[in-house]
């Protein structure tokens, strides 16, 4: 069967969604079972097709029993030919695609620039804060308009129970074409700058970034994170560094060359990391998937406006994520 061949429909409930960042429009670990178009949304379409898939593995992994009902749903940020800059991604119907086909997490790869000596490129980096230098203009709520209020807490932007179950695997990344390893690197301060786009930083912003306190920078965290919030669903980035930025005096300062040059050896640590843990979740969902991860009610507290004074547009929009709250 070839993909074109497969159904453009699915109707059970999928349990992961993997957002794939540049450089990474697949993953070899899964087999598709389902190709979506588009979904329309109430708040656009989505940026590419969702693939419905189920997990393979690698040529080495058994197969166990339980692997062939884990369902993940996987999107492609910027569009299957990479058409959509950061500023015009359709954040928004993305994460309103998963939510609506009830995925119980997301896991998101991002290409990053490193701010720091010791997070080289191709290392891989957990962010557990970030910090917000989008310029305002993207849509970053589906909780903003008149008639339509709230305000969901974002004090700790990503699940660390998920980035901990990923952080297990962190020996699974390699680096064949030279001697320095590739780490990954996790602790609670490590912190994802996200910032407007689509040209890179100059010199005295990537210097401003490191004063902040920037680990790493990217352009798409911001809105995704905020939106995976508002969808009450645990959300983890796993970012794949491939340059310095622009902060280091005596090199040249990030150009596009030198993220593509990173690009294929991270894609390889994406489809190994990504494969470890969509078996191990296959074998048995981690309980963060199963409750919550304590997010679960936090929507029906957050949205400040009364349902009686909802127009019937706005409750049909709400009910798209939450069928059950108003
Ligand atoms: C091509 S380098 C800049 C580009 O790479 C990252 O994309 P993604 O997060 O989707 O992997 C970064 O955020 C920028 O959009
Ligand atoms: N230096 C950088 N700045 C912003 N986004 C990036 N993605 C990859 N490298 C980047």
């Amino acid at each position: 069967m070839t993909v074109s061949d497969l159904p453009t429909t699915f109707d059970e409930p999928v349990d992961l969604a993997i957002i794939g960042g540049t450089g990474l429009y697949q993953l070899d670990c899964l087999k598709p079972v389902a190709i979506l178009p588009p979904m329309q949304t109430p708040w656009g379409t989505t940026s590419s097709p969702i693939t419905i898939a189920i997990f393979v593995g690698q040529p080495n992994d058994q197969p166990t029993h339980s692997s062939s009902k884990f369902v993940v749903a996987f999107i492609s940020r910027h569009g299957i030919n990479h058409e959509y800059p950061p500023t015009h991604v359709p954040f928004r119907a993305n994460m309103a695609a998963i939510k609506k086909l009830q995925c119980k997490a997301v896991l998101s790869f991002s290409a990053v620039g490193s701010l720091q000596e010791h997070i080289k490129p191709r290392d891989f980096v957990l962010p557990q804060q970030l910090i917000d230098r989008t310029k305002g203009i993207r849509n970053s709520s589906y909780f903003n308009e008149i008639g339509l209020v709230g305000h969901v807490g974002f004090g700790n932007p990503f699940s660390k129970k998920f980035a901990d179950y990923i952080y297990q695997f962190k020996d699974i990344l390699t680096n064949p074409e030279s001697n320095e390893p590739c780490l990954m690197h996790y602790d609670l301060e490590t912190t994802v700058v996200c910032m407007e786009g689509p040209q890179f930083s100059t010199r005295a912003e990537s210097k401003m970034y490191k004063i902040l306190g920037g680990d790493i920078i990217n352009m798409s965290v911001i809105p995704e994170a905020k939106l995976a919030r508002e969808c009450e669903l645990p959300y983890q980035m796993i970012c794949m560094s491939t340059d310095y930025d622009s902060w280091r005096d005596h090199e040249e300062s990030v150009t596009v060359d030198a993220v593509f040059g990173h690009l294929a050896n991270n894609g390889r640590n994406a489809n190994a990391l990504a494969s470890k843990i969509v078996k191990e979740m296959a074998n048995e969902i981690p309980e963060f998937m199963l409750n919550g991860d304590g997010l679960k009610g936090s929507i029906k507290m957050s949205v400040a406006t009364k349902k009686d004074v909802m127009s019937e547009e706005t409750l049909n929009n709400v009910r798209f994520l939450f069928p059950d709250y108003w």
